[in-house]
């Protein structure tokens, strides 16, 4: 049986981040994708025009609807915008106390646009982050969650997310795609795991929903593996090959999208 997986998110017309990334990356690794939708947001791969918040008791009724009717096997929650639907969201998550959340702490686009309210950073570190499985930071948002200059070296990244680990998060995948050159290394951190997980730098402008991309495939492969670990593994194998694939696209001018394809092309 496949499993039923569930983005919350914002979007992206041009397709490669946001809710439209996070169900490819649900069908290409085999589960079935359902989404509530937080922000509409008008960007491409040149970044952010402007972003239309949904209402906070609107994001509730999407999910309140939603989980009276579906089983939902796992959850990936991606841009939540402001304090107010960070609320909302965690009010459900009380409510149907739902498996296998994955937290992609979304802060900022590559495009250095906002994509969460400044103010709002202590709401997603104080009521949301405990209570999720897994969150899933860059950089700079590992940097914003604890109030911190940014790591510039590997060696720091297990100091680093065991800070984040006392600030109450269960697992934490810490991803070094922001570092420069050699491997695209990420670390995942707790419940008795510190794993370094590496993969080649792929040389590509295409990097467009990356993180969405990684979030969502951990999200859609661990109701289908026995632990954490197996499920992070084989995401980040998926989306290196995502990365690889982008070549076969021509879409915008910017940072273009990663490519979800299916193996059996
Ligand atoms: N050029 C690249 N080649 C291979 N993997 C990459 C590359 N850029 C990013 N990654 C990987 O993509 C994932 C998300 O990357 P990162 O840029 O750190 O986060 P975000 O997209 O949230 O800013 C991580 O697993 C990272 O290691
Ligand atoms: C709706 C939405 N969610 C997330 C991202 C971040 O994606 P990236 O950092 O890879 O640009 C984005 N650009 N848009």
């Amino acid at each position: 049986m496949a499993p039923n997986v569930l983005s919350i998110a914002g979007t992206d017309p041009s397709g490669g981040a946001g809710i439209q990334a996070d169900l490819k990356a649900f069908s290409a690794n085999g589960a079935y994708g359902m989404s509530v939708i937080t922000a509409l947001v008008a960007q491409t791969t040149t970044g952010v025009v402007r972003v239309q918040e949904v209402a906070p008791d609107f994001v509730t009724d999407q999910l309140v609807t939603l989980l009276d009717d579906v089983r939902v096997d796992a959850v990936k929650i991606g841009m939540l915008a402001n304090a107010e639907i960070i609320r909302a969201v965690v009010e459900v998550l009380d409510r149907y106390s739902p498996r296998h959340v994955v937290l992609d702490p979304v802060m900022v686009a590559k495009s250095g646009d906002r994509l969460l309210a400044p103010e709002a950073v202590g709401a997603l570190r104080e009521q949301l982050l405990p209570r999720v499985d897994l969150i899933t930071p860059n950089l700079p948002e590992a940097a914003d969650l604890l109030g911190e200059p940014e790591i510039t070296d590997v060696e720091q990244m297990p100091a680093q997310a065991e800070r984040l680990s006392a600030l109450g998060a269960k697992q934490v995948l810490l991803k070094g795609g922001h570092f420069d050159g050699g491997d695209s290394v990420d670390l995942l951190h707790g419940d008795g795991v510190s794993e370094f997980l590496g993969s080649e730098r792929v040389e590509t402008t295409n990097d467009h929903g990356t993180g969405c991309t990684l979030s969502a495939a951990i999200a859609a492969l661990r109701p289908q593996r026995s632990g954490w670990p197996e499920a992070v593994r084989e995401a980040k194998l998926y989306l290196t090959e995502a990365l690889r694939a982008s070549e076969r696209l021509e879409v915008g001018r910017g940072h273009g999208p990663v490519h979800h394809f299916h193996t059996w092309w």
